[in-house]
């Protein structure tokens, strides 16, 4: 396999032997390979523990032993939550505090509990072994290749197979969305141009509600406006995630290409219904494990 193609899977982060041998053949290791889906975390978090935190160090103390450049991809949801606009005094677009580099941890599920971990060991290699690693920690990814358990996928695979599409609650949680091409060109940008022992920030200024979002899909898919089922809410559902990217703006001159969000979610509904190869032998069991949790 060539230099540059050398691939590590989610269930293969521990196996220190494999894990050596690649890195030490690699000229860069850019860690994406978690598990990462909350609601799983919350059935059981151990794989979580195991995937996220151990793994993490298997890979870091590789990357040390060979003196090769980390970069460590993280999320937002290690800051915790912000509070809904609606909720603050003269609510409304642009208003409302944001994530930034210098935000406290307060992470509140086990998933992002064991990513703030994960980062906190990047933190203390670098400064105890001199590590060369960049952090990034970015907002919600949408758009081709998604896991069909996340919330963009499954709403579009489930009208695709003739499913109600399924929304949390109230819907008024807020995500800020980011399309995927824009997280990994900001990744190649730190990679190539970001200073060692730094942390930036991820998010393209795309803050909508859950069900706007839904209400979005379903009007691109010919859908009724009113055509989900509201379900049982996630428990402590983080309310709102927003992220300030000026750092990675400014210092590294990255902009997002996806502004219209619109766009790349019509973009990410027709790669879905041109693909059903891809997802359509798992959608089952991925609907099963959700009707089993009343969702
Ligand atoms: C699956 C599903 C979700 N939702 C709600 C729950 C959330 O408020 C929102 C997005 O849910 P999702 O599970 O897709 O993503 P988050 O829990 O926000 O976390 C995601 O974005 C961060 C940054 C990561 O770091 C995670 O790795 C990534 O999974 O939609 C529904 O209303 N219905 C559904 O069927």
């Amino acid at each position: 396999m060539p230099k540059d193609k050398v691939e590590l899977v989610v269930g293969d982060i521990c196996d220190k032997d494999l894990v050596d041998k690649l890195v030490s053949q690699a000229d860069a290791v850019v860690h994406y390979a978690a598990e990462s889906h909350n609601d799983n975390s919350l059935i059981d978090p151990t794989p979580f523990i195991q995937t996220n935190i151990v793994g993490t160090s298997v890979l870091i103390n590789a990357c040390r032993k060979y003196d090769v450049r980390y970069h460590h991809i993280s999320t937002d949801e290690v800051y915790g939550d912000l509070p809904l606009r609606e909720d603050l005094p003269g609510h409304g677009e642009g208003k409302g505090e944001k994530f930034t580099p210098e935000s406290p941890y307060r992470p509140s599920s086990p998933y992002s509990s064991s990513k703030a971990s994960s980062d906190l060991l990047v933190r203390a290699w670098v400064r105890s072994f001199g590590l060369r690693a960049t952090i990034s920690n970015c907002s919600n990814n949408y758009g081709p290749y998604q896991h069909i358990e996340k919330f963009i996928p499954r709403q579009i695979t489930n009208i695709l197979s003739g499913i109600r599409p399924k929304l949390y609650g109230s819907g008024k949680n807020v995500r800020d969305w980011i399309h995927t091409n824009d997280h990994s060109r900001a990744v190649w940008d730190i990679l190539t141009k970001g200073k060692i022992g730094e942390t930036y920030l991820i998010g393209a200024d795309g803050e909508k509600n859950n069900k706007e979002v839904l209400e979005m899909i379903l009007e691109l898919m010919g859908q009724p406006k009113d055509a989900y089922d509201q379900v049982k809410d996630r428990p402590r559902h983080d309310l709102r995630y927003a992220i300030d990217a000026t750092k990675l703006r400014t210092e590294l001159g990255w902009e997002p290409e996806f502004t219209d969000f619109k766009t790349g979610l019509q973009h990410t509904i027709d790669w879905y219904t041109e693909h059903q190869d891809w997802w359509k032998d798992e959608k089952a069991a991925v609907e099963a494990k959700y009707a089993k949790n009343g969702q």
